[in-house]
């Protein structure tokens, strides 16, 4: 049946390779039903090689794929990730407190929350200036030290939240850095202008066995101890988002400065988790990064309940299918026109590629 339904697919790719994309926006009923809103997200996508049969096709796909049950799957904690023997959880990071999301057995929202609350603790106290560094000053600045899903995510929402008035008003007197490179070079502007009195450096790894960013945390570290005189000054400037309590306590962070997450976190949606959470916290307020977890959950919400047809990630997904394993189109361009969203690409480049690299085909 399936192997049928793709035949058809070919035939519409056949179709449409004739059909110039001005001929399909003539047709002003297609144009219209290719116009999907959730909230204030909307999505037009008229101006992919479709028409409204090959959409129907493309629908009918994910039905006989299944992707309804596979949701439900997903959202029930089931270990949906073939390759790593995983749940697939974030959304989880993003529900509510009274809501109940389940991993072999367990609800994990009372956990996520518990993380939520001791992050908004600490960051509003390094914030109002209670939280004092080693010399008694307050620390107005932070380092976020990562690689990968453990930085571009947060450099992203970082970029995208500066231009927000709300949230550069909340910002206003702090800095954020970041430091992900093992150029010398990088870790020279990540400390630029700083002073080790009045700075906090967050160390962010799941597994802090990374080398890029366990050899650029013992260099900040060594700075520090430099600028400070002692070793003690590591409880006081340095925390960690990671996973692997041992280490972190080994490497002299006290362990309740340790924000942690779980297995069920891929780090490339971990901007979620206190992976993105304790940094955007410290720069612009739990209040703002809250609202974020909100949308994210609003759109949970519409994944799990919206129809087919008006299901934005659904549709994406399915275009994505189209475009790149019907059409064969090799390449995705992402255009920002918004400026505030100039670290977008970088974030969902690595999301998706990593992805990619870890799906396994029914096929193989
Ligand atoms: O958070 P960690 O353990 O330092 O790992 C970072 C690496 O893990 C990933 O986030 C996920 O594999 C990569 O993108 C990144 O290079």
């Amino acid at each position: 049946m399936a192997a049928a339904l793709w035949s058809d697919l070919k035939g519409q790719v056949a179709k449409m390779s004739g059909t110039h994309l001005r001929t399909l926006l003539q047709d002003q009923a297609r144009n219209d039903s290719m116009f999907v809103q959730s909230g204030q997200i909307v999505l037009d996508y008229c101006r992919q090689k479709v028409d409204t049969e090959t959409m129907s096709k493309l629908f009918e796909l994910a039905d006989k794929a299944g992707v309804e049950q596979k949701k439900t799957k997903m959202f029930a904690g089931e270990k949906i990730n073939e390759t790593e023997g995983r749940a697939v959880l974030h959304p989880a990071l993003r529900a509510p407190r009274d809501a109940a999301i389940s991993v072999d057995g367990q609800n994990v929202v009372p956990e996520v929350w518990k993380v939520l609350d001791a992050m908004k603790g600490f960051s509003d106290k390094v914030r109002s200036g209670e939280w004092k560094g080693h010399t008694g000053k307050a620390l107005t600045d932070v380092v976020c030290i990562g690689i990968g899903g453990s930085y571009l995510g947060v450099e992203f929402v970082y970029e995208a939240l500066k231009t927000c008035p709300e949230a550069a008003a909340a910002a206003n007197g702090r800095k954020l850095r970041f430091l992900a490179n093992v150029d010398p070079i990088d870790v020279k502007r990540a400390l630029e202008g700083l002073n080790a009195e009045t700075t906090l450096v967050v160390i962010i790894s799941k597994t802090f066995t990374t080398a890029e960013t366990m050899l650029n945390a013992k260099t900040v570290k060594a700075w520090l101890v430099k600028e400070l005189g002692s070793e003690d000054c590591v409880a006081k400037h340095v925390v960690a988002c990671s996973t692997a309590l041992d280490k972190t306590k080994a490497f002299g962070i006290d362990s309740n400065n340790v924000f942690g997450f779980w297995d069920w976190v891929g780090g490339r949606f971990s901007v979620w988790s206190a992976v993105g959470v304790l940094a955007l916290s410290l720069q612009y307020g739990f209040g703002t990064v809250n609202q974020f977890l909100e949308g994210g959950h609003a759109m949970d919400e519409h994944f799990q309940k919206a129809s087919a047809k008006e299901n934005l990630p659904l549709i994406l997904g399915l275009l994505d299918v189209w475009n790149g394993s019907l059409l064969g189109y090799e390449g995705v361009a992402i255009l920002p026109y918004c400026q505030a969203l100039l670290r977008f690409v970088p974030h969902i480049q690595q999301l998706d590629m990593e992805s990619r690299a870890l799906w396994k085909s029914p096929f193989r």
